[in-house]
């Protein structure tokens, strides 16, 4: 207030003691101007305008400290308080991050970024030194306090150790406060950094680096004059991490806050998830890019490498549509877009005769406005497994959508449902991935659950949404319509008819249909076994797949071979030994409790919103027929696929007729589902968890079932010692639904710990899978594909998509103690023992002598 009187009475001198001689159209009406003290006359002499306008400009200016922008705190009962967000305050405990309300706004020129914004605007216009006025303003070190602890997007669950608002007291002394460094030469700091750090030449910072682990680098407060030290594998790889980021946004100079390379690391994983992978994991086809989503990383053969897409035989629309783009656009990669119709007919011969020309598949469009007063088309956007994909995947996409909704990404999970329900209008299923060569193959279908989280979430957006309120209701209601008319035809069309239905038990396998090699896979993948096929005709490897693609070579062993190896890739779980050569002979415990699930979700809201009645295409359906169906099939599972003794759901091979003894965590799929009683639960947590619990989360398969590996038997990426996302997902909800939270707990916290572990040690690494037995380099997986995203250069950008999507949920299932443990990458056994005899019980462990494996 001091300030603000101070100002007032300099301007009331100014405007009233020295008023003008003059205004702007010449006339004089001063009462002191005639005084002729020198430089009194001066200012006299300027326009009562000029020094009106300049009074308003400056005072507003003058009065903005009074002017806070404030920001919007949401308190556990839900009500909203304001605060002024730039001052150090006592914040009363159980206030919670805003929905949507980003703290911190900064104007560009306040000096002021918030150090854990977005890529696009820490590195954006407003912190370019190039561009600033003066290089000061910008090198400020302010010690605003309530720095920590955000993100833009809606943290759902109580538990979650990041939705509380910690405000911290302003510092005393700023060069150890919210340090913030001057990078006056990014790529001089990179070479540094590389040469100094990257020792094994990878252009990644890791534990396995032997560098000095230390870089001097100049202080913003100084201008770059005084020097600091950046110390620690951790902040240099961040360090990396920031300055890759800030060269491709173009920059290179910056001013890089300490806070952004100190971060907690689960603070950082997570804030990394919802700011930039899943954005850079988002495609969506318009005319601009369809070229470069078409081409195929896969295929490496002249006419694979150019951009092609098939278009249903009865959507002319989309054709007429992708011709015109043809036409328009430059050549991508030296060619231009190849524009399809698929033949009315996708049988296995004509899937085999196009792989020598593979296409992306056509998704689901809907029109917009093209800017210029006319329409175009637009694809729904959807999420990829990982960098180096551009196609939508089947259970990959519900896996992700867990993830995207917890982050109030609803347009992201809808459009993948939108997709979904097109392919099974289109393709006659969710495909593995709508390329031409997945056609006729899916994978393990979550339809109906995924159309429930999106329908709800819809709701709840539709509340939020107050004017538009009915018609998002409407849009809702209508969605989970069409979303469960396509579940039905899929359902009946797909998994419960031949040849995947085994009538004699009524259960269902993955049974694709198909001929010859799938062309997708690494080329030397089927090198072993075709080998001895070669020889024994006398040609080459690449002659063989030629012949017996042309059915000139005919080998019957070989073609059940690969009926089943498409089998393996239909279950997702490409590849294992419980499934190779046997597959397609399956009734599958994962499938099965699928479809179990499909059947109480499809009878449920028949019932609750169609007033129990569905009139689909093809039929009118009944709540009553889905309950009977869901019942018949818990009971063929437990004849078939129960194990009693054992405490375990073995699959079931169809052709031996006796229950195949491999053991599986895919046996905790019913307890998802919901299809296990509540007996059956617990003997599997009795009985069967141990076996599967490893250091670092759930193993996809035990080593007893696996046996011995080597160059015979190559290791396969879906057995021990591997563990998966979706594997952890789907035995986490299972074990939460029967009540035992405390062992969910537990194996969050073993996968989460793993995750961060690599992520800390190994420059911010998120991979497709983990080694669960060791802490040490968890994320080295030599097992086939190199889907592994562990390849990258210098920073991670997009993670992968189940993993990030496992990380968000396991961090919801987690206390406190448990998320700062992470944080201070605290392994579990060490966890786990510390803990106190009255918290074991919380992570589902004895009161004592506890035995937990160790590393
Ligand atoms: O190209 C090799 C195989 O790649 C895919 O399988 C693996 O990645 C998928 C995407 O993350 C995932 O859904 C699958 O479970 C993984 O095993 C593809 O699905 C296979 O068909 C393909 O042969
Ligand atoms: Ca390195």
């Amino acid at each position: 207030m001091r300030v603000f009187k101070k100002n007032l009475l300099v301007w009331i001198f100014f405007g009233i003691l020295i008023p003008s001689r003059r205004s702007l159209w010449g006339r004089r009406y001063s009462l002191l101007g005639r005084f002729s003290f020198p430089h009194i006359r001066e200012l006299a002499d300027l326009t009562l305008e000029f020094k009106i306008l300049a009074f308003c400009l400056l005072s507003t200016s003058l009065l903005q400290p009074y002017n806070i922008p404030q920001t919007t705190f949401i308190m556990e009962d839900g009500s909203a308080i304001e605060r002024p967000h730039s001052v150090a305050v006592d914040v009363p405990d159980g206030l919670q991050q805003p929905h949507h309300t980003r703290t911190f706004s900064t104007g560009s020129n306040s000096g002021f970024i918030d150090p854990f914004s977005e890529p696009s605007q820490y590195y954006g216009p407003a912190t370019d030194i190039a561009r600033a006025s003066t290089r000061s303003k910008i090198g400020r070190t302010r010690t605003l306090s309530a720095v920590e602890n955000r993100f833009n997007r809606p943290i759902v669950h109580e538990d979650d150790a990041f939705s509380k608002v910690h405000l911290q007291r302003r510092g005393s002394n700023d060069s150890l406060v919210n340090r913030r460094f001057f990078i006056s030469d990014i790529d001089e700091t990179l070479r540094d950094l590389l040469k100094n750090e990257d020792s094994d030449s990878n252009c990644q910072i890791t534990i396995e680096d032997t560098g000095p682990k230390v870089l001097r680098v100049g202080t913003a407060n100084s201008n770059g004059y005084r020097q600091t030290d950046i110390r620690g594998t951790y902040m240099l790889s961040n360090l990396l991490q920031e300055l890759t980021i800030a060269k491709r946004f173009g920059r290179n100079q910056m001013v890089l806050d300490e806070a952004r390379l100190n971060e907690n690391p689960v603070k950082r994983l997570r804030r990394l998830i919802s700011h930039s992978f899943w954005k850079n994991l988002t495609r969506q086809v318009g005319s601009g890019n369809v070229a470069e989503i078409a081409q195929d990383t896969k295929i490496d053969t002249p006419d694979g490498r150019i951009p092609r897409i098939y278009v249903p035989h009865d959507d002319p629309e989309q054709y007429e549509f992708y011709l015109e783009i043809a036409r328009k656009n430059e050549a991508v990669g030296g060619a231009r877009l190849d524009v399809r119709y698929l033949s009315k007919v996708i049988d296995p011969e004509y899937v085999k005769s196009i792989n020598g020309t593979p296409g992306l598949l056509a998704l689901a469009t809907h029109k917009v406005p093209d800017g210029k007063g006319g329409i175009t088309l637009e694809g729904y956007p959807y999420v990829v497994p990982g960098g180096r994909f551009n196609e939508l995947y089947g259970w990959d996409s519900y896996m992700m959508a867990l993830g995207l909704l917890k982050d109030g990404m609803l347009d992201l999970a809808r459009g993948m449902v939108e997709n979904f329900i097109y392919e099974i209008r289109h393709y006659g299923m969710i495909l593995n991935a709508n390329r031409s060569y997945y056609l006729g193959r899916s994978q393990p279908p979550f339809l109906t659950d995924f159309g429930i989280m999106v329908y709800e979430a819809m709701v709840e957006h539709a509340h939020q949404n107050e004017e538009d309120t009915e018609k998002s209701l409407q849009d809702a209601e209508y969605f989970l319509r069409r979303t469960f008319c396509a579940a039905i035809c899929e359902y009946k069309t797909v998994w419960c008819c031949e040849p995947r239905l085994d009538k004699t038990t009524g259960l269902s396998s993955y049974h694709p249909q198909g001929v010859g090699i799938p062309p997708e896979t690494e080329s030397t993948h089927f090198t072993t076994l075709l080998t001895p096929y070669a020889k024994k005709h006398g040609v080459s490897i690449e002659e063989f797949y030629e012949l017996y693609n042309n059915h000139t070579i005919v080998e019957p062993e070989l073609d059940e071979y690969f009926l089943h190896d498409r089998a393996v890739r239909e279950s997702g779980h490409d590849t294992s030994y419980r499934l190779e050569g046997i597959c397609a002979s399956l009734a599958t415990v994962d499938l099965n409790a699928l479809l179990y699930k499909y059947e109480v979700d499809i009878a449920k809201i028949i019932k609750e919103h169609f007033n129990d009645e569905l009139v689909t295409e093809n039929s009118v359906e009944h709540s009553a027929e889905w309950k009977k169906r869901a019942e018949l099939r818990k009971e063929r599972m437990d004849k078939y696929l129960w194990n009693e003794e054992e405490g375990i759901y073995f699959d079931y091979n169809l052709k031996l007729k006796k229950q195949h003894r491999y053991e599986s965590v895919t046996t905790f799929w019913p307890m998802w589902a919901g299809c296990s009683s509540p007996e059956q639960a617990q003997l599997m947590v009795d009985k069967s968890l141990s076996k599967f619990e490893e250091f670092g989360g759930l193993v996809a398969g035990t080593l007893a079932s696996r046996g011995n590996v080597g160059l015979e038997r190559p290791s396969r990426q879906w057995d021990y010692p591997y563990g998966w996302a979706p594997q952890q997902i789907l035995a986490w909800v299972g074990l939460d639904k029967y009540g035992f939270r405390g062992h969910t707990k537990r194996l969050c916290y073993r996968w989460l710990y793993l995750m961060t572990k690599a992520f800390v040690d190994y420059n911010g690494i998120v991979v497709e899978k983990y080694d669960v037995t060791t802490g040490t380099s968890p994320h080295k997986v030599d097992a086939e594909y190199g889907n592994q995203g562990a390849d990258f250069k210098g920073v991670a950008t997009e993670g992968f998509g189940w993993v990030n999507a496992s990380f968000i949920l396991g961090l919801t299932y987690l206390d406190v103690q448990g998320i700062r443990a992470i944080g201070a990458v605290t392994s579990p056994d060490v966890f786990f023992r510390k803990l106190k005899p009255w918290e074991r019980a919380s992570y589902g462990l004895r009161p004592c002598n506890e035995i937990v494996k160790s590393n």
